[in-house]
Formats: structure tokens, sequence, C-alpha cells
């Protein structure tokens, strides 16, 4: 996994004050990364247009047309002109060197947005945004420098930000980059060493970027085994019964020995799948909620007085009865919704679902401090796992996935795995992975996936 910042400007301070770099090392290196990237991807004499803003993160962009002129056909636009000292400096070089400037948008096959960084401190005026619309009208390949312009340092975009296919981000990984509403403007994210190595730049964090290699499959490598070995799950059905069967399928194929859907009707089940009317006297996981509707209180109650690993989901984010549960060790998995639902009966926040998404980090550290027992997995277009005052981010979820019946197989994945001995950390990081990843995997057309097929794409992991 990588580290991830609310912000770099105390790790650029331990460069000036603790390693005797200097603003101009640093931004020698943030523009010669993009340059390297250029280099690397595109032919010699290709068209590039750098819109450089007033500040630092334009000064960013002059230092590349320095960088990339004569070898590349080099435009700079300074819609602003040049106000940071740093941009006063850079734009001197580049005058020196005879660096041709454009007094708007031409046509170019890049296109490099350097105008706001992570300076963005008010609302875009018209010129501004009529800059950005411009941009994102244009066909090129497109780059944006540290973050792309309009989104703000919290990873919000209040107007309109620069549609980037690759945004080349300075010294680390920011959160902006990873909320959902900046999901469609980052294109691929690329980090830029600023003269010394990442490790040595960054500093402690609680905010992690996994990646595919946290994602710790149940394989099997004990030979003495038996079904008993993989734990037995028992999925509690509601009225929509075919959420818990769903889970079930999922949690099966992913390695549970044993699967019981537990509920008081009679359910058509594949024969792989038992049936029963309690909780099992071997039950070693709980799944709950999901297509829940109206239950018996006490006997929910019951089921999650039970000191067994437990997954919560859906309908139970809304009732009471959940919130002593809170204080154990549980997996939550609410989307959106149901978490704003559930912050208001935790007394933490009555927001809307809008304001939840403008601030989703904000409140799951909030949920997380005042629950820490718990692992909370907020479902979104980027999967935010927080336990205690840790964060992880899941940033492969994938639109394919934007279907009922998704968020059951993900509690049926975090369920198997709990049925598997895994602890609940573990358990929610490993299938919101497995999730994502096998979504990817997914070959037909991006609109067609049903849940039984998001499972035969996790039995092929
Ligand atoms: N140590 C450093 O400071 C480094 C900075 N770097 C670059 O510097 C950037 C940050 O530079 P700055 O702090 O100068 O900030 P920015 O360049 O991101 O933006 C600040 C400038 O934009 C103006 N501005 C902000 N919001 C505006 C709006 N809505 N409409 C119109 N104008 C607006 C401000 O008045 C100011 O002139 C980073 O994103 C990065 O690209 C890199 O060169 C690496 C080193
Ligand atoms: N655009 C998207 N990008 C990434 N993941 C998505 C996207 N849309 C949905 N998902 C994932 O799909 C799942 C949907 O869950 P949920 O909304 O609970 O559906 P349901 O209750 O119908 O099963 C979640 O894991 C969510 O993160
Ligand atoms: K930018």
């Amino acid at each position: 996994m990588e580290k991830v910042f609310y912000e770099v400007n105390s790790l650029d301070k331990k460069c000036y004050d603790k390693l005797a770099l200097t603003e101009d090392i640093l931004m020698e290196h943030a523009a010669s990364s993009i340059a390297d990237f250029i280099e690397d991807k595109f032919e010699e004499k290709v068209s590039v247009l750098i819109v450089a803003g007033p500040g630092n993160n334009g000064a960013d962009g002059i230092a590349l047309a320095r960088l990339l002129y004569k070898k590349y056909d080099v435009k700079l636009y300074l819609p602003f002109g040049a106000k940071s000292q740093m941009a006063r400096i850079q734009l001197q070089r580049a005058e020196l060197l005879g660096v041709p400037f454009v007094q708007s948008i031409t046509s170019s096959d890049i296109i490099v947005d350097c105008l706001f960084g992570s300076g963005l401190n008010k609302d875009l005026d018209e010129t501004s945004l009529s800059i950005i619309n411009s941009l994102n009208e244009q066909k090129a390949y497109k780059i944006a420098c540290d973050i792309p312009s309009g989104v703000n340092i919290k990873g919000q975009i209040n107007q309109e930000a620069f549609f980037a296919d690759v945004t080349v981000t300075m010294g680390a990984l920011k959160v902006a980059l990873f909320l959902d509403e900046a999901k469609d403007y980052v294109g691929k994210v690329k980090v830029a060493n600023l003269g010394v190595q990442r490790t040595i730049y960054e500093e402690e964090t609680n905010i992690y970027l996994l990646d595919k290699e946290d994602m710790k499959l149940p394989f099997r490598s004990k030979k003495n085994a038996h079904k008993g070995s993989f734990g037995h799950l028992n999925v509690i059905a509601g009225c929509k019964k075919g959420a818990g069967v769903i889970a079930a399928k999922a949690a099966f194929g992913f390695g549970t020995g044993l699967v019981s859907v537990v509920s008081h009707e009679d359910i058509d089940l594949p024969y792989h799948i038992m049936q029963t009317h309690f909780l099992s006297d071997n039950c070693t996981a709980i799944a709950i909620g999901m297509g829940l509707g109206k239950y018996e209180k006490d006997e929910i109650k019951k089921i999650l007085e039970e000191d067994i690993p437990t997954v919560v989901d859906a309908d139970l984010f809304y009732e009471e009865v959940l919130l002593d549960k809170l204080q154990k060790d549980v997996v939550l998995t609410p989307h959106p919704k149901e978490f704003v639902a559930l912050l208001k009966l935790c007394d933490i926040a009555n927001i809307s679902v809008k304001h939840l998404q403008k601030n989703r980090f904000e409140y799951v550290e909030k949920f997380c401090k005042k629950y820490p027992n718990t692992v909370l997995l907020l479902k979104g277009a980027n999967t935010l796992i927080g336990k205690a005052d840790k964060i992880y981010i899941n940033s492969f979820g994938t639109a394919i996935l934007s279907k009922g019946g998704s968020g059951d197989v993900l509690s049926g994945l975090v369920a198997s795995l709990l049925a598997q001995e895994y602890n609940s950390l573990d358990a929610a990081i490993t299938a919101s992975l497995a999730h994502a990843i096998a979504a990817n995997n997914y070959k037909k057309a991006n609109y067609s996936l049903i849940p039984a097929d998001l499972v035969e794409e996790i039995r092929r992991l």
C-alpha cells in the first residue's frame, strides 16, 4: 500500500529546513518528471500546449516548457501572467530561451494543465472556468500537473475541473485525488519525486492507498483439511430473500466450507447452500442486514448479541438495535445513503448524502474515532475502509459494479473471509479488492454484469 496525505506543504518544508533543498530544486524535479513522462510516451516534434496559471503550479508549467522546448513543438499560454516569485523567475528563464507564447488556446496533441494546483482557494472566476471548459473540449492527450485545475484540496469540484488522462502529482499522493467526485477527472495517477526518494519525502500518515498485493486470497495450503476447516457462514435472509442468497453464493465461491441461509420461510437455494431456521451450532460467521426488511426485533437483537464475527449491511443501518453492536469488532458495509442514516443513528451528524460525498474522509474518520472497534467499509467509486485512526482507499472500483446485487456480493465476500478466520480489517480489505479487481477482469459489455458473473470472476482470481 502507498501513503496518502491531506496536504504536502509540511513535507516540502522538511525538504527546505532539514535537507537544505530549495523551492527551485523541487520545482525543477516537478517539471522534469512531467517532461520525462512526455518523452517516454510521445515522439519528438509532437505539439504541446502548456497552460500556466499565476502561482507555482503555473511555475511548474513554465519550467516544463523550457525543458521540452526544441524537442517538442511547445506553446505556452499564461492567461493571468506570472505572479508568484517562482513563476516570475521561470518566466524570465523561458523568455531568455525564446519559448513561444500564445494568447489563446490552440489545438495541440498534448495539453498540460498547470493553471491551479494545491493553491486553489476560491471559486473559479469566469475566465478560468471558460479556459477549463475550452480545454476539456479539445481533442488532445491531457496531463494535469499536481492536481486537475478546479479540484480543490479536499477533492471537491464545486464548478468544473480539467478532465485529465493522467495526473502527475508532486511528491506524494494526496487525499484530494481519491474523493469519489474527483475520480472522473484525475485519470491515472503518477507520483513525481521532488529531489529525494519518495520514502524520504514522506512522513507518517493514517491514510493508505491499497495495491493489488494487499489482496490476500484464501488459497488453501494445508493438505489435511476438511470442509469444517473453512468455516460455516450463516446468512440471515429477510423479506428480500434474493439479497441473502446472492451473498451466500458469493461466500461459497470465495472459499467458505459451509454456507447456510437462515430463514423461517422455505427458500429456493442451489443444492450446495443449506437452509436453517435458526443459527447453526457450528456457525463461525454471520452476515446480516441485506434484504432484511421487517424482521422480529428480538430475534435480530439475539443474533447481534452472539459473539461471532459478523458483517452488517443495508437495512440494519436504520435500526437502533444495531447500536450496542457498534462497540464490538464488527464489519459494517454501508453505501452513502445508509452511512448517512448510520451517522444520524449514532448522533454523529445529520447530513445529506451530497454533503457526505463531498466530505467522505472526514466522516469516516469521525465514525471510526467514536467506534474504534468496528471496521467501516464505506462503498463508493473509491471505497474507504476505516478502522480506528486508519483509512485504506480501494480505488480499483469500476462503474461495471453499479448494479443491484453488487453490494450483496461484497458483504458475502467479507463474511466468507470472516468465516475463514480472517480478522475484520483483513477480511474487509481483501474482499473489497477482490470485488473490484474481479469486476475489472469482466470482459463482456461494461453495462451487462450480473451478480453471478461477478462471483464467476471472483472464482477465477
Ligand atoms: N514547494 C512548493 O511549493 C512546490 C510547489 N509545486 C507546485 O506549486 C503548486 C502550488 O502552488 P501555489 O501555492 O502557488 O498555488 P497554485 O499555483 O496552485 O495557485 C495559486 C495561484 O492561483 C490563484 N488562484 C487560486 N484560486 C484561484 C481561482 N479560483 N481563480 C483564480 N485564481 C486563483 C492564487 O491567487 C495564486 O496566484 C503545487 O500544486 C505544485 O504544482 C511544485 O513545484 C513542487 C514544489
Ligand atoms: N461507479 C462505481 N465505481 C466503483 N464501484 C462501484 C461503482 N458503483 C457501484 N460500485 C460498487 O458496487 C457495490 C454496490 O453496492 P450497493 O449500492 O450496496 O448495491 P446493492 O445493495 O444493490 O447490492 C459497492 O461495493 C460499490 O462500491
Ligand atoms: K493543475
